[in-house]
């Protein structure tokens, strides 16, 4: 109520000369006036109560009372008390939203002084105030307890920068373009408002879709998910072969559903999967969702979640501006959020760049590091799948337990694979990049580029497989000839982040990167091996 008073009454304007009586009499009579509200609406809950309950005080503040009724008639009676009524509540008026817009100017101030000790960037209008803790979650945003307790239970003391700012922005209902580090909690920040968002299991359909480039990263981000939501019975469901071809999805009982793009716009298409109900779309590793391939199916999956109040968010390492440009066009006022800068490789990773000669000098340079020093988990990434054969029947006889994923092999294969490596059964993995981005291996001590990576944000995701969560690692990019004209990306990315260049690689010519996947020479030295 005062806060409407207040905007109601600015900019009054009162002849203070001509009505100089009346303001000493108002003026006398302020003190009280407080006090007539108060006693007056005492006095209408409980009429005739006051020969019993009222204290000897508030006699007083009666008598005070009835004086400043009567002022109130007579003042009613009259054209000019009326004016100096309105001067007062201009005066009140006036106090309040010098008030009010210290009480905000304090609120802007201290979030952003939050914002500039965790790196956070923001644009956009009346964006949310940063969490200063997870205990924000339940003072201002009603959390419920179980969440908070499956942060605990997980080791989440604090929240990451991104979830500090991302968390907010959701929870007050704007959507959300966010860009932070590789290993920075992103997962945490996008699903945790939704559960709290969507309170509790529905029958209703699907509530919520979240999607991601590959089914690995699809199955970690269910795990995830189910972890915190663990204690809230909701229905999270990772869209299978297996859940298609078992379940008639029009009767779908799913709360929270996590896909592929592909695999869920064929359900759309061919199994009537409705997502008409939808009230949050989630799209992770989303520069990655927007390339050439994969955007007839997110368009047809933003198309079909057709709730006209859905929040839909991006989240990535990497978001370049012609994504956020075209995401822009299906946002509404979007927040965008960028967490140290735009781009960037995670700061935790120490980056090297080694020149290999040739093809067998890459082999040679990895057979040496490995004897001098293996300190697994390994990451080992090559250009295409072929290449992940090769270097495997090269490394498998080498007395190191290796492991090899890549997109011939079958979704259980794949499988596990990825729960060996994780086990630690095998202590290095060769990898196209069907793992490099959003994959989760806990404590990953070197990532080897072994073949250099097809773009900057390629070797941004591959290396940021190390350093996560707060640990450090370490990362090994070789390059030939064939490279040389592309180092230059990579070093200035490498530069960003606080790691040495050699001077000649920063004097280089700076070209428009396309996919760099030149025709590499075979990996293999055993050529009975190559002609099977
Ligand atoms: N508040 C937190 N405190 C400590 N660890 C956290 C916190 N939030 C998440 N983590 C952990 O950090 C790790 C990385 O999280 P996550 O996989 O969500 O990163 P990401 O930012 O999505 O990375 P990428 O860009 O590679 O996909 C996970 O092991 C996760 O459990």
């Amino acid at each position: 109520m005062e806060k409407t008073a207040s905007f109601l009454f600015a900019g009054t304007s009162f002849n203070k000369k001509k009505y100089a009586d009346e303001i000493t009499r108002f003026k006398e009579k302020k003190e009280t006036e407080n006090e007539v509200d108060y006693l007056s609406s005492f006095e209408r809950v409980n009429p005739g109560s006051e020969e019993v309950t009222v204290s000897k005080k508030k006699r007083k503040r009666k008598q005070a009372a009835s004086e400043a009724v009567e002022g109130f008639n007579v003042f009613k009676s009259s054209k000019k008390a009326l004016v100096i009524s309105e001067e007062n509540k201009t005066d009140e008026g006036e106090d309040n939203l010098s008030k009010e817009k210290k009480k905000i100017n304090l609120k802007l101030e201290a979030d952003s002084i939050l914002r500039k000790q965790y790196n956070i960037h923001v644009s956009g209008n009346n964006v949310a105030s940063p969490l200063k803790s997870f205990a924000d979650l339940s003072s201002v945003y009603g959390c419920e307890s179980y969440l908070l307790h499956n942060f605990s239970e997980l080791g989440f003391k604090e929240p990451t920068p991104i979830q500090r700012q991302a968390i907010p922005v959701l929870l007050s209902g704007r959507e959300c373009f966010a860009c932070a580090p590789t290993g920075s909690g992103k997962t945490l920040a996008f699903v945790s408002p939704m559960l709290m968002k969507l309170k509790h299991a529905s029958t209703e359909g699907v509530r919520a879709v979240i999607l991601c480039p590959t089914r690995e990263l699809a199955a970690q981000t269910t795990r995830e998910c189910k972890k915190l939501a663990e204690g809230n019975k909701f229905y999270i469901k990772l869209l299978t072969k297996k859940l298609i071809r078992s379940t008639d999805l029009t009767k779908l009982r799913c709360d929270i559903l996590i896909s592929t793009p592909l695999r869920l716009s064929s359900a759309i298409k061919k199994r009537k999967l409705d997502l008409s109900r939808v009230e949050y779309l989630v799209l992770d590793e989303s520069d990655k969702l927007f390339e050439l391939g994969l955007i007839k199916q997110i368009d047809s999956v933003v198309k079909a979640c057709s709730n006209p109040s859905i929040i839909r968010s991006l989240f990535s390492a990497t978001l370049p501006d012609s994504v956020e440009e075209l995401a822009r066009t299906i946002m509404h006022d979007a927040v965008r959020v960028i967490i140290g800068r735009k781009n960037a490789a995670s700061e935790s990773v120490n980056q090297k760049l080694v020149f290999a000669g040739t093809e067998e000098g890459k082999l040679l340079a990895l057979r040496q590091s490995f004897q001098e020093r293996l300190n697994p988990p390994v990451l080992i990434f090559v250009q295409s799948k072929e290449r992940a054969k090769e270097l495997y029947e090269e490394l498998k006889f080498d007395n190191i337990r290796v492991g090899v994923i890549h997109s011939d092999l079958s979704e259980t294969q794949r499988e596990n694979v990825v729960n060996d490596f994780r086990a630690g059964k095998t202590w290095v993995l060769i990898a196209t990049d069907v793992i490099a981005r959003g994959m989760d291996f806990k404590g990953v001590n070197c990532v080897i580029n072994y073949d250099f990576p097809d773009s900057a944000a390629a070797y941004i995701h591959r290396i940021g497989r190390s350093g996560r969560a707060g640990r450090t690692g370490e990362a090994i990019t070789f390059y030939t000839e064939d490279d040389v004209p592309f180092l230059r990306n990579i070093a200035n990315v490498m530069a960003a982040s606080g790691c040495e260049v050699p001077s000649w690689i920063m004097a280089l010519r700076k070209l428009r990167w396309k996919k760099h996947r030149p025709k590499r020479e075979s990996i293999l030295t055993i050529p009975d091996v190559a002609e099977e």
